[in-house]
């Protein structure tokens, strides 16, 4: 696997870095739109006009587009970024997005899930969590220099997790064995109380192991 470098200065890059901002804006927007429905009390005649409008919108959008969602890259402040993806990416709206920092001893972040993440009644839905759970932990192996894909994880639920309120998830490799890292963490509220923990193992495909030591100083 290779992880394109964004274009610079002199091919376009500012131009490039302006559009995918103004499309990280559209996503955020896409976001509050996605609570809206869910929470809306309108009459059924407005919801029949929205859908209209939203119908018309989405086919300005589908008058150009790629492939694939925007693809892992280096971006051109050195940083690695995956705009695309469903967990961390700026422009994609089914992202939260997840913003992760590394620390000392792994990596951390401050998620917080919206209604539109609804499991159980007002709560988040246990399939969100394992999901932001697995991209933090594929995180802190990748900063740690072991890039890999989800071979396994085991979630424990403790307690119902709220939406609408800033939480702490927290996650650090525990043990490496040849292409394997365990990976260990949780979300939990401000105040120190576990909401959910869970246990992961990663494993690096052969072929990602020349970019996972260029992708570990970049996370
Ligand atoms: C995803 C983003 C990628 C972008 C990368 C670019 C830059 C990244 C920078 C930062 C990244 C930040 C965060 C994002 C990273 C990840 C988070 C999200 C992760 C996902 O959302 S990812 C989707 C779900 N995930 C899959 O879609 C995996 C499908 N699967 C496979 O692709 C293969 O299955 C694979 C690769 C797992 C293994 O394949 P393989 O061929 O390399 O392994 P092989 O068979 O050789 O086994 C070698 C040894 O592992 C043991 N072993 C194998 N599988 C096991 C299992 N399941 N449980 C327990 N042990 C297992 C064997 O028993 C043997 O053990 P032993 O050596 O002791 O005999």
């Amino acid at each position: 696997m290779t992880v394109e470098t964004a274009a610079t200065e002199e091919t376009g890059g500012s131009d490039r870095e302006s559009r995918l901002a103004a499309l990280g804006v559209l996503a955020e927007q896409v976001r509050e739109l996605m609570d809206a429905v869910v929470l809306t009390d309108v009459a059924e005649d407005e919801i029949a006009r929205v859908t209209e409008e939203v119908a018309v919108l989405t086919e300005r959008l589908r008058a150009a587009r790629r492939d694939t969602p925007l693809q892992p890259e280096i971006a051109p402040d050195g940083s690695f970024r995956h705009l695309g993806n469903a967990v961390a990416g700026d422009c994609n709206p089914y992202a939260l997005p997840l913003k992760a920092e590394v620390t000392p001893d792994g990596v951390r972040a401050e998620p917080t899930f919206r209604p539109m993440h609804e499991g159980p009644p007002n709560s988040v839905h246990g399939g969100v969590t394992a999901m932001i759970l697995d991209h933090l932990f594929g995180t802190a192996a990748a900063a740690a220099g072991r890039l890999g894909m989800t071979a396994s994880l085991t979630v424990r639920y403790r307690r119902p997790t709220p939406y609408g309120r800033p939480l702490v998830a927290d996650a650090a490799v525990t043990r490496t064995e040849g292409r394997k890292t365990w990976v260990d963490g949780r979300i939990a509220t401000p105040d120190g109380t576990v909401l959910v923990e869970a246990t992961g193992l990663f494993i690096t495909p052969t072929a990602w192991l020349p970019a996972s030591e260029e992708v570990a100083d970049r996370v």
